[in-house]
């Protein structure tokens, strides 16, 4: 485990996990910039809080060591001399910020908080007009004088990251390296500015090998991508994921990197564009070594793709294998049969309902052993009587931002089964 990274499954025993605690940017949600930043509703910020601390006391006592992104990050920039100021440079370009004269006032505020936690925390909370002195009218650029009023009326400098706490869709660790994601929107993008800092400078993680850079063409998103074994990959082609993505990535793996990477073959599974299934993590998750929880809108046949190594340099074999989403899972792991565990039992309002507060994207911390949210109590006394272990948390305000505990967490080490 040179650099810490260690993932070669969906179900491996849990030996650490990156979170990130819901702050202040959930204070700079308004009703008009919910759509926009991806958000639902607007959550109790103190409670979601109080909801995510205890999941975060649930995993470590389960012996889980619990990282935060923000603290990664914070140390990663100060490790390197001048490392906080590429991030703020960089943090900037991406910011929407508009204007010299806004940008140098912005700057001059960022730079002036001395402690890089604060600091960090600040460029996810995003930033308020009223909190900049936003130098007169004196400017002969008419970006400085329009400001970035010109999207439309709004009270924030800087639009806040409101989807940090769902650590799992800007990076995925797989294997001992790393796809560091170009993300679907423009708003979430941001969000992989602090894997790319972290495995760029931080001590413990900066010799990571990158599958994926949030340079390439293609948008990919780690809710997307599932460990099935050492060397073998699931993958959604869904909203967050293009086709040209997977592409790219089993090129990275197979070939320009391959001396490093393990995996061999990738599953793409072509899923509804939409945004109850967002993501592969929204429609399945593995609970167990045979078990899944499944959206039930995701049963019959799947167009799947397998993707392997061909003879030739560079190039990758394609075989589409349409069928149910359990021979496909059957074969990819060479079981016998697998299970598969639908939301809401059989019951489709129930299914609808829990579905869309995330009742089949569950945290598997050992195998059989699950975290869940407490409000999908249907499908949940399902999967008690399935015989699952089930650690249940809090989930009124958090589920608000459409993400499970699955979403929540992006594991760096599991242990092997
Ligand atoms: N892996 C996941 O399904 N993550 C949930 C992301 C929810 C967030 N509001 C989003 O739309 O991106």
């Amino acid at each position: 485990m040179a650099n810490g990274l260690y993932v070669h499954s969906e179900i491996g025993p849990l030996k650490k996990v990156l979170l990130h605690r819901p702050g202040e940017e959930l204070l700079n949600l308004t009703p008009d910039d919910l759509e926009r930043l991806l958000f639902d509703d607007i959550p109790f910020l103190e409670v979601a809080q109080a909801e995510h601390d205890r999941f975060a006391e649930i995993l470590r006592e389960q012996g889980v060591e619990v990282l935060y992104l923000e603290k990664l990050t914070a140390e990663a920039l100060d490790a390197v001399p001048g490392a906080r100021e590429e991030f703020t440079n960089q943090w900037l370009d991406e910011s929407g910020l508009k204007g010299k004269a806004a940008r140098a006032a912005v700057k001059e505020y960022m730079d002036s908080i001395k402690d890089t936690k604060t600091f960090v925390d600040k460029t996810i909370a995003g930033l308020r007009k009223e909190e900049i002195d936003l130098p007169a009218n004196s400017s002969s650029l008419l970006a400085d004088l329009v400001g970035s009023d010109q999207d439309g009326e709004t009270d924030l400098l800087i639009d806040p990251m409101p989807n940090t706490y769902f650590t799992r869709d800007p990076f995925a660790v797989v294997g001992k390296g790393v796809n560091l994601n170009r993300m679907f929107s423009v708003t979430r993008n941001r969000e992989t500015l602090y894997g790319k800092f972290i495995f760029k400078y931080h001590p413990d993680y900066k010799d990571a090998p990158l599958w994926y850079r949030r340079d390439s063409a293609y948008h990919t998103e780690g809710g997307d991508v599932l460990n099935l074994n050492a060397h073998t990959l699931a993958i959604g082609i869904s909203q967050r994921t293009q086709a040209g993505a997977i592409d790219q990535l089993a090129q990275n793996m197979f070939w320009e990197k391959g001396d490093q990477c393990e995996i061999d073959t990738i599953y793409a599974f072509n899923i509804p564009v939409s945004r109850a299934f967002m993501h592969l993590d929204t429609v399945f998750t593995q609970i167990d070594v045979d078990k899944f929880t499944i959206h039930p809108g995701i049963m019959g046949t799947l167009q799947v793709f397998k993707l392997t190594k061909g003879a030739q340099q560079g190039e990758v074999k394609i075989e589409e294998m349409n069928d149910t989403l359990e021979h496909v899972l059957e074969k990819a792991l060479g079981l016998d049969q697998v299970k598969l565990i639908k939301c809401g039992g059989g019951d489709p309002v129930a299914a609808a309902r829990e579905q869309w507060n995330d009742g089949s994207n569950t945290l598997c911390v050992a195998p059989g052993k699950i975290c869940v949210y407490q409000r999908n109590s249907v499908t949940n006394d399902v999967l008690y009587k399935e015989g699952l272990d089930l650690l249940v948390v809090p989930s009124a305000e958090l589920s608000r931002g459409r993400g499970g505990p699955r979403c929540m967490s992006m594991p760096f080490a599991r242990e092997d089964l």
